[in-house]
């Protein structure tokens, strides 16, 4: 019997972030391995033209859920979905649904967050730092709460080489910027930023630093844990193999390299491609609650959900990887013949974006345009280009994540628990899991035929010429 299966059965569960990437699968796999919990509580916002019931049905009628469907016929009725945004005061909750909220909750998820790195300072501190607070304020009223899983990233401490499972000062007190939000302006908030900043990349990595520190100061007498998984990808084996619903990291860049839009960069070939799958990132915060709640650790434990320290790869192996799975399958209606070159010198990156990023596009636009159709491809390159510009400062690097905390867990678990709830990395086959990626991309994401490939090899041959150009 698998212990953490059982502890879930008869919990109430209350998931942020429910909606979004994480939150899916950490649904799916609770639902799956635990179908007599009591109830999970979503925190959804309402969104245009869509009630919750209709986003809880989009959600529980995809793919994903076809296993758990058969597992849980009730899944309708244990999933219960609240009106709540949190960016609003009290989240703008009912005062019925908080009071159900606070009188019956036993574990909280927190997954929600902003995630875009180009966020307005205002807005990602507002989401990853002040509603983390009020969820934090929200807990401390909950009498039957057990454990508090809050989920940042590896990334909040980027400015760092070595990490550790700790959490590192920001230079301004969170509860200080907070405060400031206030009554700065936009102006002023914009001519801060940087400043504030300092060596963080990006408006995300420093709110999410900023949002550990919350959490460290506002814990009380919670049981508190926070997760910090690296670059999140597609599924690796639960409940099946590939699957993935969005462009964020990684998956972007596939879906460009693969339609022939994107094939060069700037990247580190021998940088640490510290990837790791969704379904491994669940399965160890749902070990993480189980832990938190029943062990009731004297501080705050923090894991890394990395892949670097333990199975490396390389951006170099994984590029390759992707291109020759491009081989097999390739993706539909491409652009131009896939092909990739990583490089890190500033130069050849400009010379390859001119010659062969910007001139292609600006070429088929004219073509476009000669044929009475409206020109789209500079704007999609540009702002492909755009993206690619944000993610370089994670390709040109590597970082070291130690891992005791989640090695140690690993060790409490039984034999049937690290098999249910396995989150270890070493056992991942890189080149298997990467074309399973591709796949992935192109099925769940792209939505594209499998019984089409014979027609995209046959596009991908049309437009062979085109291969020697650069
Ligand atoms: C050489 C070839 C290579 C070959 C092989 C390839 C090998 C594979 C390896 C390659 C290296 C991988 C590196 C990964 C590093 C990840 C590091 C993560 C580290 C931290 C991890 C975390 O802890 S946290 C999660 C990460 N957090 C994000 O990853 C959000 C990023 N993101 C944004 O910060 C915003 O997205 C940003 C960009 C501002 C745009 O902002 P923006 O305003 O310009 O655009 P929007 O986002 O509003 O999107 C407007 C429309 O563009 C569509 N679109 C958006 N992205 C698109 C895209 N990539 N490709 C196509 N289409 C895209 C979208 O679907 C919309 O479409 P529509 O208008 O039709 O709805
Ligand atoms: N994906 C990754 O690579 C990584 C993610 N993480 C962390 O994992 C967590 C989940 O990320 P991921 O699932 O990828 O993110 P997504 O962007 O896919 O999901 C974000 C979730 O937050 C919700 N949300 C955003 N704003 C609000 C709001 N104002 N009120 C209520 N809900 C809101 C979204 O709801 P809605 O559907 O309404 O937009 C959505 O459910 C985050 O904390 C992130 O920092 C950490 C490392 C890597």
């Amino acid at each position: 019997m698998s212990m953490i299966a059982a502890f879930y059965g008869g919990k109430s569960i209350l998931i942020t972030g429910a909606t979004g990437f994480l939150g899916k699968v950490l649904i799916e796999k609770l639902c799956r391995t635990s179908p007599d919990l009591k109830v999970i509580y979503i925190l959804v916002r309402p969104k245009a033209g869509h009630t919750l019931q209709q986003r809880v049905s989009q959600i529980i009628n995809t793919k994903l859920f076809e296993k758990v469907r058969e597992v849980c016929p009730n899944l309708h009725e244990k999933i219960r979905a609240i009106s709540a945004d949190l960016n609003q005061n009290d989240f703008a909750i009912s005062k019925e649904d908080m009071q159900e909220l606070l009188s019956c909750t036993n574990i909280i998820f927190h997954c929600a967050a902003t995630v875009r790195f180009d966020d307005h300072l205002r807005h990602a501190v507002q989401l990853n730092v002040t509603a983390t607070q009020q969820l934090l304020f929200m807990a401390s009223q909950m009498p039957k709460l057990e454990a508090f899983i809050h989920i940042s990233t590896a990334f909040s401490n980027c400015n760092l080489k070595h990490i550790d499972e700790v959490i590192y000062p920001c230079s301004v007190e969170p509860k200080k910027i907070i405060d400031s939000m206030e009554w700065w302006d936009d102006a002023i908030v914009d001519e801060i930023a940087p400043k504030l900043m300092g060596d963080w990349p990006n408006t995300y990595t420093y709110t999410k630093a900023l949002g550990e520190m919350v959490v460290q100061q506002e814990s009380g007498n919670l049981n508190i844990a926070i997760i910090r998984p690296s670059i999140v990808g597609a599924t690796w084996q639960e409940p099946f193999p590939g699957w993935v619903d969005n462009l964020n990291g990684p998956n972007g860049m596939i879906v460009a390299a693969g339609r022939g839009f994107l094939r060069a960069i700037r990247a580190s070939p021998l940088a640490v491609a510290d990837l790791i799958p969704v379904d491994t990132v669940i399965n160890l915060t749902l070990a993480v609650g189980w832990y938190t709640a029943v062990h009731r650790p004297k501080s705050t434990l923090i894991y890394h959900c990395t892949s670097g320290n333990l199975n490396p790869c390389n951006w170099g192996k994984m590029g390759c990887q992707v291109l020759s799975t491009f081989e097999k399958i390739p993706f539909e209606k491409a652009f131009r013949r896939p092909h990739a070159d990583f490089t890190a010198n500033t130069i050849t990156v400009h010379y390859w974006n001119a010659v062969s990023h910007r001139a292609p596009a600006m070429i088929y636009d004219i073509y476009l345009w000669l044929t009475g159709r409206k020109p789209r491809m500079t704007k999609l390159m540009n702002r492909l280009l755009r993206t690619i510009s944000m993610l370089e400062y994670f390709i040109n690097r590597s970082w070291e994540w130690s891992t005791y905390n989640t090695e140690m867990l690993m060790s409490e678990l039984s034999p049937e628990d690290q098999r249910i709830f396995n989150f270890d990395v070493r056992q991942l086959n890189w080149l298997e899991y990467i074309e399973n990626y591709v796949l992935g991309v192109k099925k769940y994401l792209l939505k594209e035929d499998m019984a089409g490939i014979p027609e995209a090899k046959q596009h991908l041959r049309r437009s062979f010429p085109v291969y020697y150009a650069p």
